[in-house]
Formats: C-alpha cells, structure tokens, sequence
C-alpha cells in the first residue's frame, strides 16, 4: 500500500508552516471562517502563502463563503486548491471551480452510508470529495477532533478522488490509513496543544506515522 497524501488544516504561523513543510507534509489548509480559532485574515495568509509558494499545496478552506471573500483569499494566499466545508451545492462547487480556475475539495460530513452515498452527486463538479465526521449543532462544521466510523469509506470505490478527516491523530493515522485504504489522510487538531494552537512536534510525529504505512 502507498503511504497516503497529508494535508495539515489550520496552519496560521510561519513556525508550523515550516514543520509542515520540513515534515513532508503534500498540503497545508488556511481557514478562511471567522468563528474558527485557525482562522487567519487575508493579510497573514498572504505572509503565509509566499512563504509557502512552490514548496506545499495551499488549500483555502471556507464555510459558505461569497465570491467576495473567497476572491480576496485566493489572491492573497496564492491559493492552489478551494476547500468547501459548509452546505455548498455541487452546482455552487462547480461555480466556483469555474471561477478561479482551482481544484475544489468537498467536504462530506459522515454519520451514515447515505452520507457517503452523497459523494456521488459532486461527481463532475468537485475534484475531491474529504469524508469528515459529523459535528454537533452550534458547534464548528470541522476542526472539532471527532472521528466517524472508517468501515463507512473502507476501499471506497467512488467516481471522484476522495481522502478521510476527523480525528485524525499521530497515534491512530496508521490504523485509519490502512483500514480505509485512503489516499489522503487531513488532520488539524490531532496536531495540536489546545485549539487553534498548532504543534510542531505533533505535526512531525503524524506525518512520520503516515510515511511510514507501507
Ligand atoms: O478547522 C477548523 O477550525 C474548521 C472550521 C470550520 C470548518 C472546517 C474546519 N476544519 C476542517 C478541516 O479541514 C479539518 O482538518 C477537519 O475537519 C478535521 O479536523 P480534526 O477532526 O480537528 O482533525
């Protein structure tokens, strides 16, 4: 088994933008959502994405964003791929993929197999469909450290590329990679101290766990 693509979400400092790159991470995620303790306003993120350039995929995240901000943040960043993580329709994903030219990754909350049956419809309108688990009402839509049941996607066979989120940590990315067969593996507050606050030493950790599935 290949070991899985990593995309480290919530990246906001140059320090563990650095471990994530030093780590052999494939992407970093910056969250464009208010409410999020990862968020970062587009000036950071501009810092961010030229230090980033050429080196690691920069994923925007967003939750139901309008055009005006998702414009301002794919400018700023040198985004290289858009992250929908809120209810976007797979006509608005292909709207926008449209747009600005991107790769759109949709984010697919699982509780159920009809949750993943769901991945379907995006089929020709995204580029990548990530399975993360379901959060509880009046929480964030992501970023909450829960996991959703990996048997669900175990070697899905769907029509678009897919990866797995939620929970994700450096002790069980291993177990999750190998029972799920995925190709991408998301993480975000499986490599933190406290939320928001991002760890380089974890983020060392799951991305050797994750080089090391063979
Ligand atoms: O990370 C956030 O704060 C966030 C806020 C709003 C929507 C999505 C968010 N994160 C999405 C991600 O890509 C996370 O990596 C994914 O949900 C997994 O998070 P975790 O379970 O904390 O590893």
């Amino acid at each position: 088994m290949a070991s899985a693509a990593i995309k480290i979400c919530g990246i906001s400092t140059p320090a563990t933008l650095d471990a994530a790159m030093r780590a052999r991470a494939d992407h970093v995620g910056f969250v464009f959502f208010a409410r999020s303790p990862r968020s970062v306003a587009p000036a950071d993120a501009a810092l961010l994405g030229a230090r980033a350039e050429g080196r690691i995929g920069k994923v925007g995240l967003f939750v139901d964003a309008d055009d005006a901000l998702l414009g301002e943040a794919v400018d700023a960043a040198g985004l290289t791929a858009l992250q929908l993580h809120g209810s976007e329709s797979p006509q608005r994903a292909a709207q926008l993929r449209a747009r600005f030219g991107l790769p759109v990754w949709k984010a697919l909350s699982v509780t159920t197999a009809e949750d993943v049956a769901r991945a379907a419809c995006y089929a020709g309108a995204v580029d990548l469909v990530l399975f993360d688990a379901k959060t509880p009402a009046g929480t964030l839509p992501g970023g909450m450290g829960l996991s959703f049941d990996w048997s669900l996607v175990a070697g899905w066979k769907g029509p678009l590329a897919w990866g797995l989120a939620g929970g994700l940590t450096p002790t069980n990315v291993a177990e999750a990679i190998r029972l799920t067969g995925t190709p991408l593996v998301d993480t975000s507050s499986g490599v933190e101290s406290a939320p928001g606050v991002k760890d380089e030493q974890l983020i060392a950790a799951f991305c050797s766990a994750v080089h090391a599935v063979r």
